[in-house]
């Protein structure tokens, strides 16, 4: 019954990352067969809609107390629409189905025949044909009937190629331009060749998504990056002249440090930081696609914050600061969306509240509602507990995230930084830039951000909620300019996920710069590894972090998922984060800038699972 109870957990836990990641990775194993456990979720959502009929009208949940209805319709799927029926020998909740068998048979028969399908076969194909066709055509239709776009976002990258040279290119010649996105996905569906200039991003392309732009010359020789139009925000946000220094502080898997890359051009550099040592050898790999191999020196297994005076990369003026985070943004890591799962409903599963219900009400003065007690109470306290531990996870990301841009504030020639995440948590956001603002080595050294009407994005038109600036300890005038000043982005706004930048800024003295003209061509940084790109890796990479989940589209990758998979859940418990609080407060009083010996440890310890 493992299958089953498993399957269950995972579609009851909240998803922040794809069901792959969570199935396949290796941090968490599950008992049952990973395949198995993937496709029963896969195969049971799709069927969802009429397993929910099913179950409803033969009435199961009435009768069988031990059935959940999510239970119930994992069971049911596997009775109803698999040849070899449930897989476990026989048990309390396999015993409960059966029971109900022939008045589940006779349920399914009615609901596919009102389907107008003579035979289950008819049926699978429709519903397997509705799934790919919505896929393929990168349309999406909201809970709230909005339509939203997803098309495959390609960057021209300026080291190898001009915007102009990639479209009279074999590969886009044909291609036409289209005015807005929509028109892309209801021009003409059958040539999908149609392509849009991203109004606000330069070199930057939208495609339809089901062209297959990866076994294209220009991808394949790097002139063109498959990179996610948020993603790419950053580089331009940061804005660095060329020939300038700059660091990209979380480098891996690159696209942003080649973004960079193209922006200061041969006469600049980049210092790309990376901590781990595999994600570093794909980062090595990308920069020498991309042809960025003079411009780039990357610093494997480094972490960003043992960055200090005597180090090369001490004196950069630009910063770009993308660390991990939840990756609640990543529309492509969703692959299949649990929580639009849809359950049956009974007498008894409706008089059972839901969890975040069941949480109100506990909370609540004026909740009148017995304790439940015994098994149904350690249920509810365990599930109190998860919520707790994500809210654990979120604040220990925060707390990281806090601590690179302290450190990066520190850098005597830093006039800008840019911080970003592909979340959609206002605490690893908004709360983030309050938190830094509020700092002390903000205040000492001028760290703001940078007005909206300044930056190259001005005109983007989704900017940061100014609610969740509340612990900024500035004028309520100044807390709507730093509002304004962050960009977010939706997961429905097309640009490939949801994501969230913005720009500090400060007015470097002549008289605090440090070094003076840098021979850059003469930069040798220590920790930059030697090692030639892994072969075993192959060209197969899909070069977007966005994408970049360790799965191609046939199924899971083990060789990058297991890369991937280096990072863990953050350590849960009150015991760490008043620890972490502590730290914090210590830090801040002493003004300090960086990440102590412990924090540090702390962190490599806890990043499994994070983008
Ligand atoms: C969100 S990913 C960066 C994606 C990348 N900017 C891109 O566009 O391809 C975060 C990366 O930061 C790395 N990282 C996390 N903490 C770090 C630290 N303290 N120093 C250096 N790298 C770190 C992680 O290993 C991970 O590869």
């Amino acid at each position: 019954m493992s299958l089953y109870l498993e399957a269950a957990t995972i579609l009851e836990s909240p998803q922040t990352t794809s069901l792959k990641a969570i199935i396949y990775n290796p941090a968490k194993p599950f008992k049952s067969p990973q395949a198995k456990l993937y496709a029963l979720i896969v195969e049971t959502l799709k069927f969802q809609d009429i397993l929910k009929e099913v179950v409803e009208n033969a009435g199961i949940l009435k009768l069988e107390r031990k059935l959940t209805p999510l239970l119930s319709i994992l069971l049911t799927h596997d009775l109803l629409l698999t040849k070899s029926g449930i897989a476990t020998s026989s048990g309390p909740l396999k015993d409960a189905l059966l029971r109900h068998k022939a008045r589940l048979n006779a349920e399914f028969t009615r609901a596919r025949l009102r389907r107008g399908h003579g035979d289950v076969k008819s049926l699978i194909e429709a519903v397997n044909a509705e799934h790919s066709r919505e896929s393929e055509d990168g349309v999406t239709k909201t809970a709230t009937g909005l339509t939203t776009f997803n098309p495959r976002w390609v960057r021209v990258n300026a080291l190898k190629a001009t915007l102009e040279d990639s479209l009279s290119s074999p590969t886009f010649h044909t291609f036409q331009k289209v005015d807005g996105m929509s028109d892309m996905f209801f021009f003409d569906v059958v040539q999908k060749c149609y392509y849009q200039k991203a109004e606000l991003l330069p070199d930057i392309l939208a495609i339809h998504p089901s062209h297959d732009i990866t076994s294209s010359e220009l991808y394949k020789s790097g002139k063109i990056i498959l990179q996610s139009a948020s993603s790419c925000l950053p580089a331009i946000m940061l804005d660095p002249p060329k020939g300038s220094i700059v660091v990209d502080g979380c480098a891996a898997p690159g696209n942003k440090t080649t973004h960079l890359a193209a922006l200061v051009g041969s006469s600049g550099k980049v210092f790309a930081v990376e901590r781990d040592k595999r994600r570093a050898d794909i980062l090595e790999m990308m920069v020498t696609k991309a042809g960025a191999e003079k411009i780039v020196t990357i610093l494997k297994s480094t972490d960003f914050t043992t960055i200090t005076e005597g180090h090369p990369a001490w004196q950069a003026s630009y910063l770009l600061l993308d660390p991990s985070c939840s990756g609640s943004g990543i529309l492509q890591r969703i692959d299949w969306d649990i929580s639009k799962l849809n359950l049956p409903s009974s007498d008894i599963a409706s008089s059972r509240p839901s969890r975040k219900k069941r949480k109100r009400d506990e909370n609540s003065q004026e909740s009148s509602a017995p304790r439940p007690e015994g098994q149904e109470a350690k249920q509810m306290d365990e599930e109190i507990q998860e919520d707790d531990a994500s809210k654990e996870r979120l604040q220990l990301l925060s707390d990281f995230q806090v601590a690179i841009i302290l450190h990066a504030f520190s850098f005597p020639n830093a006039m800008r930084i840019t911080y970003s995440t592909c979340s959609i948590h206002a605490e690893e956001n908004e709360h983030v830039v309050a938190r830094v603002l509020n700092s002390e080595i903000a205040k000492e050294r001028g760290w703001r951000v940078q007005n909206r009407e300044d930056n190259p994005l001005s005109r983007w038109h989704r900017r940061g909620s100014v609610g969740e600036l509340s612990d900024l300890k500035v004028s309520l005038e100044e807390q709507q300019r730093v509002a304004d000043g962050c960009i977010r982005v939706h997961r429905t706004d097309s640009l490939g996920g949801g994501f969230f930048v913005v720009c500090f800024i400060r007015q470097v003295d002549d008289k605090d710069r440090l070094g003076g003209d840098i021979d850059i061509g003469n930069l040798e940084a220590p920790g930059q590894g030697n090692e030639p790109p892994p072969q075993a890796m192959g060209g197969s990479i899909e070069a977007e972090d966005q994408e970049w989940n360790g799965f191609s589209d046939e199924g899971p990758n083990e060789a990058v998922s297991a890369i991937d998979m280096t990072d863990d859940d953050p350590p849960s418990g009150n015991r760490n984060r008043k620890k972490q609080k502590q730290k914090q407060k210590q830090k801040s009083s002493k003004g300090q800038q960086g990440m102590t010996e412990k924090t540090n440890r702390r962190f490599q310890k806890s990043r499994k699972g994070w983008s």
